[in-house]
């Protein structure tokens, strides 16, 4: 299969069809049999969502008439191509032979000239990408900009440059298998460098390498998780012997954690979507971990929970995923700035549904992968206005201490951007 096809149909099922590039992509994947055809596939769509609009724009000029329909497929051809003449270091004769070879394979025998002669084009006239506008110097559509602006009037440019960075591997140590020393010595032995992040399983590798070379990955010695998202076990405190609930817990990175720190702890992890509970029960399996897995809904939890209430919860709850754009360059173009409203709302929700299933003397972590303040310190502000026997604890780690909750922006300690508040219950 063409590598430069298969990346011109994930892009067309996220640009035209919506959907998201962790379905659209392992998709095509699994046509190729070779590891480096695969990651330079994931290179190239990866590579377009991130610069989009100037590759759109650059695309669109040399073309007479846009494709329409079913043709659009050739659009996220030409937008391939054109990456790879301008951002990779693939010689521009082979990129530009092997994207009109796409199209062959793509069906569209008669319009391979056409493929071919707009390339053409581009590779002779390398004019610098157009900078134009705002959407077209920042490659990030016009409403997030304008909430980050109003969000972070300082340091916005800045932020919006880390959502554009390749971002780093972590992982965590577990635990239970050994200390983080020893696991970063069994690295070094392994030839692979890496170093200690702020959090204490934290461990970040200096190069992205396949998990199978990391020793002892199978048996269950580290997982790979971003940083930012290793905060949440520790800012939670799960004690053994505890009833816990993790609301929205699927794939189950957190609730791994959390039970590498507390293996007696008993934990409910809930999610209301089936396929992704499945990544919760894999992961619990290969850590050699238990927590009994609900299908259910976090906003009804008196549909699918009979027991006691719980001492600590966990509500990692649905969001914009505007913090991770950096590992997922699609949500800029999936989301849509009213989803920002309805997101808050559904959190609302479940904050509030969740709250009556706390004991009184516990603690409900709220988390999201967010950096937009209507979903993170907006949100919790709400709801101590409206809960009276809610309050707020300080955070050791929080950088400015005045601020509700603790905002992570992009990048900052090299994590992803991420929002945590501690609530206790009077
Ligand atoms: C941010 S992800 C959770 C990531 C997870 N905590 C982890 O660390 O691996 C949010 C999850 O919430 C789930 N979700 C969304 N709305 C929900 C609801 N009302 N009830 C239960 N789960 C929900 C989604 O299916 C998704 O898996």
């Amino acid at each position: 299969m063409n590598v430069r096809a298969l990346a011109a149909k994930a892009l067309y099922a996220v640009l035209e069809q919506g959907i998201s590039l962790s379905v659209a992509l392992p998709e095509q994947q699994k046509k190729l049999t070779n590891g480096k055809d695969k990651g330079l596939l994931a290179e190239l769509c990866y590579g377009v969502l991130r610069v989009l609009p100037q590759l759109d724009k650059r695309v669109s000029d040399c073309l007479n008439k846009p494709f329409k329909n079913k043709q659009r497929v050739l659009h996220q051809l030409l937008l391939v191509g054109c990456y790879q003449l301008y951002f990779t270091r693939i010689p521009e004769h082979a990129a530009i032979s092997e994207t009109a070879e796409a199209c062959r394979q793509l069906k569209f025998d008669g319009l391979v000239k056409v493929i071919n002669g707009v390339l053409r084009n581009i590779q002779r006239n390398k004019a610098e990408l157009s900078t134009d506008n705002t959407v077209l110097e920042f490659n990030t559509p016009n409403w997030l900009i304008k909430r980050l602006q109003q969000a972070y009037p300082d340091t916005w440019q800045r932020i919006i440059e880390h959502c554009h960075q390749r971002p780093p591997m972590w992982l965590r140590n577990n635990q239970i298998s050994q200390t983080r020393e020893q696991y970063l010595q069994s690295l070094t032995d392994a030839g692979i460098s890496a170093s200690k992040g702020n959090s204490k399983d934290s461990i970040l590798l200096e190069q992205a390498t396949d998990v199978m070379q990391l020793p002892n990955f199978v048996q269950g010695a580290v997982s790979v998780q971003d940083a930012a998202a290793q905060w949440a076990a520790w800012l939670l405190e799960p004690k053994d012997n505890e009833l816990i609930l993790d609301a929205c817990a699927a794939p189950g990175g957190k609730t791994c954690h959390i039970l590498e720190q507390a293996p007696r702890a008993q934990v409910v992890a809930v999610d209301f979507d089936d396929k992704r509970l499945d990544r919760v029960n894999e992961n619990l399996s290969r850590l050699n971990l238990s927590a009994r897995t609900i299908h259910g809904d976090a906003a009804n939890i008196d549909e699918w929970w009979h027991g006691d209430k719980f001492d600590r919860i966990l509500l990692d709850a649905p969001c914009s995923a505007t913090g991770v754009i950096r590992r997922h360059p699609d949500i800029k173009w999936l989301r849509q700035s009213k989803d920002i409203e309805e997101l808050a709302k559904l959190q609302a929700q479940i904050l509030d549904h969740c709250w009556q299933w706390l004991k009184p003397g516990g603690t409900l972590l709220y988390a999201t992968c967010s950096i937009l303040p209507e979903e993170n310190c907006q949100q919790i502000a709400a709801f101590l206005a409206r809960t009276s026997d809610a309050k707020l604890e300080g955070l050791e780690e929080q950088n400015n201490p005045d601020t509700i909750g603790w905002q992570i922006t992009p990048g900052e300690s090299n994590m992803d951007g991420f929002y945590y508040a501690r609530l206790k219950k009077q």
